[in-house]
C-alpha cells in the first residue's frame, strides 16, 4: 500500500495501478470506523484496484463548526486500510488541495436545497467541489459513498450527470447501505465526540425513526408522526432537531403524506457536541 500527500505521487501510483485492471475509489475523511471498511471491502469486491482519500475538506465546514476539532488519526486509519488490502492513500495536504488562488465553486442546486443544505449554508459546494476534484485526481472507474449520507449521495449523482462525466458515471457511484452499531445507532466519526450517556441516549434517534416509519406506513398522518418523533428524541436527551422529514427518496421533494413512489424519512438532531444524522426508507402504501 502506497500512500502520498501530493499530485505528482498520486498521477504516478494511479498509472501504475489503472495499468492492471480497474480502480474504485472510496472518499473519506477519516477517523475510520466499520462504516467506512464496509465500503472498502465493497470496493474491492467490485474493482481490481482501491484507492481510499482521506482529506477534511475545510470548504464543506461553516464557521462555528467542527473543522477543527473533526479527528485526525492517519496512522490508525493507514494500519486498518493496509489489513483491508488498499492499493492507494491519498492524503492530500490543504495546500496540496487548495493551492493558493484556489477560486472555483461547483454548487449543485435542487437536491442540495433544505435538510442539512439548509441547516449547513455552503455544505453541498464544498461536498460537491472537493469530491468532482478527487473524481479528476484519481480517475476511477467506480466511487463509493455511504447512504448514511442520503442527500449527499444524491447531491453527487446529480452532479456527475450535470457535468457529463463519464468515470464515474451516475450509474458509477454506488451507495451503500448504513452500518449499524448492534442497538441499531449509524456509525459516524462523530458518534466519538459523545459522553457514555449521551451515547446511551443517542439510540434514541433510530428508535424513534422506526416508530415513526410504522405510523406512517401504518396511515398516520405525516405531521403527526413525525411530531411524535420530535417529541420523542427531547424526551430522550437531545437537544434540538435539525430536520425530520418525510422526502421522496431519489429526487428529495418534499412530502408532506406518502407518496406511491419509494420514500426516505431524514433526521439531523443534535445531543452534546455532536450532530447526528440517519435515514431510512419508507414503503410506499399499495392501495
Ligand atoms: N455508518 C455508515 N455506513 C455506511 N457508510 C458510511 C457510514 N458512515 C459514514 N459512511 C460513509 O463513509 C464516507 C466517508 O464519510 P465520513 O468520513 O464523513 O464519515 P462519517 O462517519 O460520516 O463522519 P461524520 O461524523 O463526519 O459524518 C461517506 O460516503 C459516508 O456516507
Ligand atoms: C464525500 C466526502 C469525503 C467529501 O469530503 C465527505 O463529505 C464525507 O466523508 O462524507
Ligand atoms: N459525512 C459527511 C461529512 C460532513 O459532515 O461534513
Amino acid at each position: 500500500m502506497q500512500t502520498v500527500h501530493s499530485l505528482d505521487p498520486l498521477r504516478s501510483a494511479v498509472a501504475e495501478l489503472r495499468k492492471t485492471g480497474t480502480l474504485a475509489l472510496v472518499p473519506t475523511m477519516g477517523a475510520l470506523h466499520e462504516g467506512h471498511l464496509t465500503l472498502v471491502r465493497e470496493a474491492r469486491a467490485r474493482a481490481a484496484h482501491v484507492a481510499v482519500s482521506i482529506f477534511v475538506n475545510p470548504l464543506q465546514f461553516g464557521a462555528g463548526e467542527d473543522l477543527d476539532a473533526y479527528p485526525r488519526q492517519l496512522e490508525r486509519d493507514s494500519a486498518l486500510l493496509e489489513a483491508e488490502g488498499v492499493d492507494l492513500i491519498w492524503a492530500p495536504t490543504v495546500d496540496a488541495m487548495y493551492p493558493q488562488g484556489f477560486a472555483t465553486n461547483i454548487s449543485v442546486t435542487g437536491v442540495s436545497e433544505g435538510l442539512c443544505g439548509a441547516a449547513r449554508p455552503g455544505h453541498f459546494d464544498g461536498v460537491a467541489t472537493v469530491v468532482c476534484k478527487l473524481f479528476h485526481q484519481v480517475l476511477p472507474d467506480i466511487a463509493l459513498f455511504g447512504e448514511k449520507d442520503w442527500q449527499q449521495l444524491a447531491v453527487i449523482r446529480r452532479m456527475a450527470r450535470d457535468l457529463d462525466l463519464t468515470r464515474p458515471c451516475a450509474d458509477d457511484i454506488i451507495g451503500v447501505p448504513t452500518v449499524r452499531e448492534a442497538d441499531g445507532l449509524a456509525m459516524s466519526s462523530r458518534n466519538a465526540y459523545l459522553t457514555p450517556e449521551q451515547r446511551a441516549q443517542a439510540v434514541a434517534l433510530p428508535a424513534a425513526m422506526k416508530t415513526a416509519i410504522a405510523a406512517i406506513e401504518a396511515g398516520e398522518p405525516v405531521n403527526d408522526a413525525l411530531a411524535t418523533l420530535e417529541a420523542a428524541l427531547l424526551a430522550g436527551g437531545f437537544a434540538a432537531i435539525d430536520y425530520a422529514q418525510l422526502r421522496d427518496a431519489e429526487n428529495l421533494t418534499p412530502l408532506d403524506r406518502p407518496a406511491a413512489r419509494p420514500m426516505r424519512l431524514l433526521v439531523a438532531a443534535r445531543i452534546g457536541k455532536a450532530r447526528l444524522i440517519d435515514n431510512m426508507a419508507v414503503t410506499p402504501r399499495t392501495c
